[in-house]
């Protein structure tokens, strides 16, 4: 499959600080991609990298099959957005968006067009002579994103546009931005270190930790199939709790040998064990595979959360019928939702 941009073989140090170490990512043609990692990871670095304000010391970014690395930003056909706005303040909406219309030279006339449907697509029309400083962070950020998409981009990068925004805002937005993305057929590269953000809005999520690619791919692969504990671990909640492999389909943890369906370890493997809080089932006293006694609940709208302490380990489960606090409980899980992972081996 033909792809549009591709970094390979990325790194990138500051003094002794890898940031990014060795990174091959490929997106293609109206793919809506999204970095996703912890702060520091190196998303932004990755980003700035492939807007060209940032040069990697090794490796290549190449766009449409040209090598790019070295090509200044402006003529390169990617336009970011950044999380902080960097609207003029002093020129109303209109000449906002206009601005880099004006440089490329179009006429008036087509400048208006232009404006005018980035407005109704972005839902602002009517805003085209109010200040920037009337305006709410959402429609600002709205504006910058206007503004952006004006000029007609490939690719648009986007860093963290909506993390100034309320919650409320952000979802609505989320929403706006896919469409807009589906609508126009742009190519976004989008960082977050919101999952639920990624889950929601991606084809394709890399995720990225201490300057590496932890795994590459859709939401549900990512979600269902994560490659290690810490991609497991970092979207959505689990129960990761220390393991050892006794031979293929059987595992050990907390002083009790389970069944499980993974195989291919070495025996006697130190392993991390991974365990959904929606998988895990609560049981009769002494029916499970361990007891428990329930430390605490809360209501969470679909379901409760509740701790369950058992062996020394502190379990998160969600249920949809909650138990007393002190409920001394069973805990099952099936063989097919115990996730056996490989140690990470911390960089
Ligand atoms: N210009 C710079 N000079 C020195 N160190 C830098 C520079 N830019 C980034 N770094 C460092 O590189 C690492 C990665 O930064 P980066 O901004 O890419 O991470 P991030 O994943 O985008 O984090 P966040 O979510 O907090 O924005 C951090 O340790 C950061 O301090």
């Amino acid at each position: 499959m033909s792809t549009i941009i591709d970094l390979l073989n990325i790194s990138k140090s500051y003094g002794d600080n890898i940031v990014l170490d060795n990174i091959n990512i490929s997106l293609r043609k109206n793919e809506f991609l999204t970095l996703l990692g912890p702060s520091g990871c190196g998303k932004t670095t990755t980003l700035r990298i492939i807007g060209g304000f940032e040069n990697p010391d090794v490796g290549k970014v190449v766009f449409e099959g040209k090598d790019i690395t070295h090509i200044p930003p402006y003529k390169r056909n990617l336009n970011t957005v950044f999380q902080k706005y960097a609207l003029f303040s002093h020129l109303n909406v209109f000449d906002n968006i206009a601005f880099g219309l004006k440089i490329k030279k179009m006429s008036k006339k087509e400048i208006t067009v232009k404006v005018n449907s980035v407005l109704e697509l972005i839902n602002l029309k009517g805003f085209e002579n109010r200040s920037i400083d009337s305006l709410s962070g959402g429609q600002q950020q709205r504006i910058a994103i206007a503004r952006a998409l004006a000029n007609e981009p490939n690719v648009l990068l986007l860093d963290e546009p909506l993390g100034a925004l309320d919650l409320k805002l952000r979802k609505d937005m989320q929403y706006e931005l896919k469409r807009i993305q589906q609508e126009l057929g742009i190519t976004f590269i989008y960082v977050t270190h919101d999952q639920e953000e990624a889950l929601t809005m991606s084809d394709t999520v890399v995720v990225m930790n201490n300057g590496l690619v932890q795994q590459v791919g859709t939401p549900e692969n990512i979600y269902n199939e994560p490659a290690n504990a810490f991609v497991a671990d970092f979207i959505g909640e689990s129960n990761l709790i220390d393991g050892i492999m006794l031979e293929d389909c059987l595992v050990k943890f907390l002083d009790k040998n389970i069944p499980c369906v993974d195989k291919g370890f070495a025996t006697h493997e130190p392993v991390d064990v991974v365990i959904r809080p929606e998988d895990v089932e609560i049981a009769e006293i002494d029916t499970g595979l361990f007891n428990g006694v329930v430390t605490s609940s809360i209501f969470k709208g679909v379901h409760y959360e509740m701790n369950i302490q058992s062996r020394g380990y502190n379990w998160t489960v969600h249920n949809t019928k909650t138990y007393e606090i002190g409920s001394k409980v069973g805990i099952n899980v099936i063989p097919f939702n115990i996730h056996i992972m490989k140690k990470l081996v911390e960089g």
